[in-house]
């Protein structure tokens, strides 16, 4: 029993089916969480949807009880619901700011807790934080980065304390530019600058919602039953990249990625993600990913 706030990628669901989970979808629109849930099911997976704003403690909680009292448990939850809007520091206001934190820090918060105190405190369970790629700074989203780098450090906490008692583990994921319906949030011009530094990673791309699925379900999964506290960065590298087009990766890799993208099973048509919610360049780029990760890459495949 899976518990995801927000409307998950297909990705999620895709690989929740494969471990047998059934999957509580909760966010704020019903409509949209109601298609992805359809999706679902015509897939065989098993599926139900709630609506829950995180910003709200009680509700979290309300959402807990409900779930373990139709269900009789709830043994994992990922806390995907978060985004925040681009802004120089400079500009921001202090509500602005607050709004992030209260939206990513506090709601991850709020459902963690909820999860603990409604079912996990008393059985165990495994918790994944969704995150961003904040280890080096945020530039141009400090709210997002102080609240990401806050759930990060909140996730060793947590898994120091639930840990050692009733086995509760708790990690996070840090994407990198990702392709998915996120992307729809940001102006053209803001999308533009994602797209130029897609390709000044190692990588040379961006990830794709299957790539940060596979390494959720890893985390939630037995095979990661010794992993506890860690912040994995799913981002082809981007951490560790200064995203500098004279940079190591142009000098390198002046051609373009070589890193195959994965969406899915691609050998099994049905499974693997067909289509992506997101604005025309993304969509693009995502077109391109599936022709490269069905056909694999080569040298003269620049992305
Ligand atoms: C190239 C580099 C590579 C850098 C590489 C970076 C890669 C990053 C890729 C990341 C991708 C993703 O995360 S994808 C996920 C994308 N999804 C999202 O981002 C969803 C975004 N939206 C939201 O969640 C919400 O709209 C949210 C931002 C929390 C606001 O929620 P609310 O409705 O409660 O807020 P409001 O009441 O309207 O406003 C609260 C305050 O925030 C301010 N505010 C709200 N939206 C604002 C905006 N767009 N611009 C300015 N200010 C804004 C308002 O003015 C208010 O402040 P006052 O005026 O002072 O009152
Ligand atoms: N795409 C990317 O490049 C990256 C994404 N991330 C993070 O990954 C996560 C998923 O991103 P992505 O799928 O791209 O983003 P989306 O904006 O597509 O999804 C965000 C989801 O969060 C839900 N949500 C937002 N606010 C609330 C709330 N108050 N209560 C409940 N649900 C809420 C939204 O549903 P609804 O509006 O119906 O409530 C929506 O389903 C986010 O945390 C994002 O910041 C991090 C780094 C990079």
């Amino acid at each position: 029993m899976v518990l995801i706030g927000s409307h998950p990628i297909l990705g999620f669901a895709v690989y929740f089916y494969s471990l047998g989970a059934t999957v509580i979808l909760a966010a704020r629109k019903m409509d949209q969480l109601k298609s992805t849930a359809k999706e679902i099911e015509l897939l065989g997976g098993k599926c139900d949807v709630m609506q829950l704003n995180i910003r709200d403690a009680n509700q979290a909680l309300e959402a807990v009880n409900q779930i373990v009292a139709k269900h009789g448990k709830l043994n994992g939850l990922v806390n995907n619901a978060g985004g925040q809007f681009h802004s120089p520091a400079s500009k921001m206001t202090p509500n602005g700011f607050a709004t992030v934190v209260d939206l990513n820090l506090m709601g991850t918060f709020y459902l963690c807790k909820a999860a603990f105190d409604g079912y996990m405190g008393e059985h165990g369970g495994t918790i994944v934080n969704i995150v961003a790629d904040c280890r080096n700074g945020f530039p141009g989203m400090v709210h997002t980065g102080a609240a990401r780098a806050g759930i990060i450090n909140m996730t060793k906490t947590l898994a120091i304390e639930w840990g050692p008692y009733n086995g509760i583990r708790i990690n996070c994921v840090a994407p990198g530019m990702t392709i998915s319906s996120g992307m729809k949030n940001y102006p053209e011009k803001v999308l533009d600058g994602f797209i130029a530094n897609g390709w000044m990673n190692p990588s040379g791309r961006f990830g794709t919602e299957s790539e940060m699925a596979a390494s959720v379900v890893f985390l939630l999964s037995p095979a990661a039953s010794y992993i506890t506290g860690v912040n994995l960065p799913v981002d082809g590298g981007y951490s560790l990249s200064r995203s500098d087009a004279k940079g190591p990766e142009a000098m390198y890799n002046p051609k373009g990625s070589l890193m195959r993208p994965y969406i899915g099973w691609p050998s099994d048509e049905k499974a693997a993600i067909q289509e992506v919610d997101a604005p025309t360049g993304i969509v693009k780029l995502f077109e391109k990913y599936k022709a490269l990760a069905v056909n694999g890459i080569n040298r003269d495949s620049k992305l």
